[in-house]
């Protein structure tokens, strides 16, 4: 039995979670992969820190510790940002070690290059715990539906957003809280602005679409709101009309086109995806041959992140003793351009202001009759210091008729849009 030494970079909410799983799960681990497998040493930025592990694993600062190491086979970059990530990994592959990451952040801006590079290295480059943490949902895409043409993939993808959206909708707590507690559990990054601002489920949207249409997508492409600008009126409102406001990530091919999209979306009592709640996640593919299916579970988290990884620690070491590392982890290409505004069609939640004085809704129906929407509901709240909230939910509409009714809105001296969310039946 050879010994297949792991070089760990970090060794903060998910690394100690990978360093636990490797010391506890070692039997288990060596009885699937036939190897015994130990981490040698792990790269942090304070070793004070990380005492209670030091008689185990060797800390270092210093990253050339792992990168000179020839002992070390499989190096894991569990440090966060692009910085020094991108260059760190870079270097490993050159130096012929396997890399496995999380790192959403670098996998969206950089993934195709690095696999370029792990492949003309002849070493695995793997990033299950990169989207939706601890459900595998990259390696599913890539074998399961292998021969499926996938339609859709929409879901919850970030676990901070959908912990805060729950302890606010069912435990009454304030947004600031709610992100405080998910910061505490481990679940943000280090600096929450991307969870909050949807470019963390952004990361993972682009990585999905690589997966399921075989497309490149730039971040700076994607249309991203995040929750930070969501009200409790609205929040509060939705539930009134029988929705919950969760924040959907969703792909979708129409006409040959891929239209990609991170929001908060009002969410049908009724759908799976609005039974989701803290820190899980659910990711809904929807195939030609199989239809929609779900995979569920925790989005975020020190263990069920290092499940994950494990899960590409073990297929590289697989790899490693059939000698066939160096494939890539998803082998889809096509080319798809974006979609058709006019073809992407979905009904929206409108949250208007305007003044209490009569004619104010003849106006609006007026402004929604000239880019062809019309009302499914409508819902006026008692007036405040004169001014009267009005909510909408259109029937369906295309992007093209929502930007040129958010044109109409913007101009219009008395009608002030506060929101304007998709609605998922
Ligand atoms: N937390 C989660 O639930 C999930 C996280 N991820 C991803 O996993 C990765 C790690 O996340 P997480 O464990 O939460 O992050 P943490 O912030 O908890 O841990 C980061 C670790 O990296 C070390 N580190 C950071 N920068 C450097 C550096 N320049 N040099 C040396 N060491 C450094 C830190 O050292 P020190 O301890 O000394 O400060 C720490 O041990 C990220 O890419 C994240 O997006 C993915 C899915 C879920
Ligand atoms: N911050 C992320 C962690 C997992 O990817 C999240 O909250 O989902």
């Amino acid at each position: 039995m050879r010994e297949i030494k792991v070089g760990l970079l970090g060794l903060g909410t998910v690394g100690s979670g990978v360093l636990k799983m490797i010391q506890e799960n070692g039997d288990k681990i060596t009885n699937v992969t036939g190897q015994r497998i130990t981490v040698k040493t792990a790269l942090v930025r304070n070793p004070a820190k990380h005492e209670a592990v030091a008689d185990s694993v060797t800390l270092t600062t210093d990253f050339a510790e792992i990168l000179n190491d020839e002992e070390i086979d499989i190096a894991v970059e569990l440090l966060g940002g692009l910085h020094p990530a991108e260059e760190y990994i870079t270097a490993l592959l050159k130096q012929h070690k396997h890399v496995v990451t999380a790192n959403k952040d670098l996998i969206a801006a950089v993934g195709p290059r690095l696999a370029q590079l792990a492949h003309d290295n002849h070493c695995d480059l793997m990033y299950e715990a990169s989207v939706a943490g601890g459900i595998p949902i990259l390696r599913t895409i890539a074998n399961s539906f292998s021969a499926d043409q996938i339609l859709e993939v929409k879901g919850i993808v970030n676990g901070t957003t959908n912990y805060i959206l729950t302890q606010m909708a069912k435990q009454g707590l304030d947004y600031d809280t709610a992100l405080k507690q998910a910061q505490e559990l481990g679940f943000a990054e280090a600096d929450p602005t991307n969870d909050v601002k949807g470019k963390d489920a952004a990361f993972k949207m682009v990585i999905l679409s690589h997966f399921a249409f075989g497309t490149e997508v730039a971040v700076d492409e994607l249309e991203i709101v995040g929750i930070d600008q969501l009200t409790k009126e609205d929040v509060a409102q939705a539930s009134k009309l029988g929705y919950v406001v969760k924040l959907v990530g969703l792909a979708k091919v129409v006409n040959h086109g891929l239209f990609v999209e991170v929001a908060p979306t009002l969410v049908n009592q009724s759908h799976p995806l609005a039974s989701i709640n803290n820190e899980n996640n659910a990711v809904m593919v929807t195939g030609q041959a199989v239809g929609d299916t779900l995979f569920y579970g925790p989005g975020a988290g020190g263990l069920p992140t290092a499940n994950s990884v494990l899960s590409d620690i073990t297929s590289t070491t697989k790899n490693l003793v059939l000698k066939t590392t160096g494939n890539s982890f998803n082998n889809f290409a096509q080319e798809l351009g974006p979609a058709d505004p006019k073809a992407v069609s979905f009904p929206y939640y409108l949250s208007l202001k305007m003044p209490d004085v009569p004619g104010q809704m003849q106006q609006l129906a007026g402004l929604m009759t000239q880019v062809g929407a019309s009302f499914q509901q409508l819902v006026q709240t008692a007036a405040h210091q004169g001014h009267a909230h009005v909510v909408v939910i259109t029937h369906a509409i295309n992007q093209a008729q929502l930007a040129q009714l958010k044109e109409l809105l913007d101009q219009s001296p008395t009608l002030s849009l506060q929101a304007a969310y998709k609605v998922l039946d």
